[in-house]
């Protein structure tokens, strides 16, 4: 049987879903969704139960109206169609359970096999923590102490970030897990990893005969990423006031997405030969080795108050739960060096932020300008050729190259020809989460973090992080609604580039050919 039908087969067999922490935001906000999207799409099979877990009481038929609302307002798909959303809540159950009592899972454990049995399920057990960081060992130990591990089929526990908050505090939580579960059976949820244009970075890359040859540092000059956000912190100030911009997304997505670019192609397009190929990249990243190392390569910077579309908006020190004197940032650029035989003198940007002036997740990889002094080069100023991935929220691609302006005035204008997938296919892309959720299931864990990864990402963090700890003096404030600070351009202008615009801002002088009809 091949590696495709194996998994395809697991998912038909079904299994239980245990979702910890069933009242919380995410559950709401995605999880139920998801679950929803996948089962409309007819990628659960009938065979399927979930169970919401939480320490508040809830009857079954609350939980059900909970999950209800939570698809009619975040659900691509509305529960507008009664018998199937009838179909689909008879297999939702609730259980109030504090993590911390045992005896709990036992009663978890009797409930799992009256589903079981009316589900016609074999054992199979996912486990899906939406939970704080400090309750996955707990969680771990109880699910084994409880007996939640002893049915026929296979378990798996599914975990969200944060994966702890340095390397130190990510082993202490892998050691608890690992107790518990095989690695092989932990899937370290990042989000971006189930994003579509994320996923394709591999097609665009190994598919085409037009970039794969030119994916190296004879023809790339540098690679942008930029994932940027209008919205602060939100309701969660108590959270980010611990982690900030480089833990939250810097440590997790954005490593991730340079990983993707960089990695070598791996010899199969298994999970583990991808991962493989990951952790190399995170291995060659180059080490900040003092202080003054990460002052120059890398910005951070916090927001002050500001405007953006006519509304005023607070400072990050005065967002709820954010301590008044607090020196977390709110935004990071950094320059990366990948030191391998691919990508040596290719330096890597990356730049994340709240409170900047559009929502965005770009990739731009930028080509190597033509020699200067030769034919059209002589009599115009060249713009180099672009490969740009748009992630988040416009999905698509578009290449930049130079064309002449039509007339006779012979002059030589830059065209952008977009393939703007988000545009054409709308609404139905599936969410990060559905795809996640439908791999974990399949057990499938290529686009899950694995343990190596993990640690050689917090690793290169937090050389970061150490030195920011030891000085704040250079945590720059920006106004909200702005790019961020000064100092980001100028890390790029250091080496002659410029950080490419960004969905949203494109340049006048560019002619654009889009399937965009907008
Ligand atoms: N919300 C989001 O958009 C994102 C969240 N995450 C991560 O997902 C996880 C969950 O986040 P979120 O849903 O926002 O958090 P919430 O605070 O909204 O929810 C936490 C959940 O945990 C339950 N809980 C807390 N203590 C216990 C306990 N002792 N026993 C049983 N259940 C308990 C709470 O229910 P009750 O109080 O009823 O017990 C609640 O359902 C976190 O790790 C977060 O970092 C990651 C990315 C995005
Ligand atoms: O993990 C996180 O991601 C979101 C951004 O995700 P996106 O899919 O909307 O781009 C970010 O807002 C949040 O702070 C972070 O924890």
């Amino acid at each position: 049987m091949n590696h495709t039908t194996n998994l395809e087969s697991t998912l038909g067999q079904g299994a239980v879903y245990y979702l910890f922490g069933a009242t919380g935001d995410l559950a709401k906000r995605k999880l139920f969704p998801a679950l929803f999207s996948l089962y409309k799409e007819g990628k659960l099979s009938e065979n399927f139960a979930v169970v919401g877990l939480a320490r508040r009481t809830r009857t079954n038929e609350q939980f059900r109206s909970d999950v209800y609302e939570s698809i009619v307002e975040f659900c691509r798909y509305k529960a507008d169609d009664t018998e199937l959303w009838n179909r689909f809540a008879e297999h939702f159950e609730y259980m109030p359970l504090d993590i911390n009592n045992v005896d709990a899972f036992r009663e978890l454990g009797k409930l799992s096999e009256q589903l079981d049995a009316k589900f016609d399920i074999p054992g199979n057990r996912l486990f899906y923590l939406a939970l704080a960081p400090e309750l996955f060992g707990p969680v771990s130990f109880n699910l084994r102490d409880g007996g939640l591990l002893e049915s026929a089929g296979w378990h798996r526990v599914v975990i969200e970030k944060p994966f702890g908050y340095d390397l130190e505090s990510a082993r202490k939580l892998n050691d608890q897990i690992r107790q518990v579960f095989r690695e092989e059976e932990v899937f370290r949820i990042d989000h971006y990893l189930g994003k579509e244009m994320v996923q394709n970075i591999q097609v665009i890359r190994f598919a085409n005969a037009l970039f794969e040859p030119l994916w190296n540092n004879n023809h790339i000059a540098n690679v942008q990423i930029t994932l940027s956000e209008t919205v602060g912190v939100e309701e969660r100030g108590g959270y980010y006031d611990k982690s900030g911009a480089l833990r939250d997304m810097g440590q997790n997505h954005m490593l991730q997405m340079l990983t993707m670019i960089a990695m070598e192609p791996p010899s199969r397009l298994h999970g583990e030969d991808i991962r493989d190929e990951k952790v190399k990249v995170l291995r060659s990243l180059r080490s900040y080795n003092s202080h003054e190392d990460v002052r120059s390569n890398v910005i951070r910077g916090q927001y002050s108050a500001g405007e953006a579309r006519g509304t005023q908006l607070p400072g990050y020190r005065e967002e709820d739960s954010v301590g008044e004197g607090s020196n977390t940032e709110t935004y990071f650029a950094a320059k990366i060096a990948v030191d391998n035989f691919r990508w040596a003198g290719v330096p890597f940007y990356i730049r994340t932020g709240k409170r900047l002036p559009v929502k965005t997740t770009e990739v731009v990889i930028e080509f190597k300008s033509m020699p200067q002094n030769v034919l059209f080069a002589q009599r115009h100023d060249l713009a180099p050729n672009l490969l740009v991935i748009r992630v988040n929220p416009t999905e698509g691609i578009y290449i930049k190259v130079n064309a002449k302006t039509p007339g006779v005035d012979n002059s030589v204008q830059p065209v952008a020809m977009e393939f703007c997938q988000s545009c054409q296919i709308g609404l139905n892309t599936p969410e990060a989460y559905e795809r996640l959720i439908h791999d974990a299931v399949r057990g499938d864990s290529t686009y899950f973090t694995r343990w190596d990864e993990v640690a050689q990402a917090w690793e290169f963090v937090d050389r970061i992080a150490a030195a920011w700890r030891d000085d704040s003096g250079d945590l720059k404030q920006y106004p909200a609604g702005s790019w961020g600070p000064k100092a980001a351009e100028e890390l790029l202008a250091k080496d002659g580039f410029h950080w490419w615009p960004v969905n949203g801002q494109e340049e006048d002088n560019v002619i654009w050919i889009t399937n965009n009809s907008k």
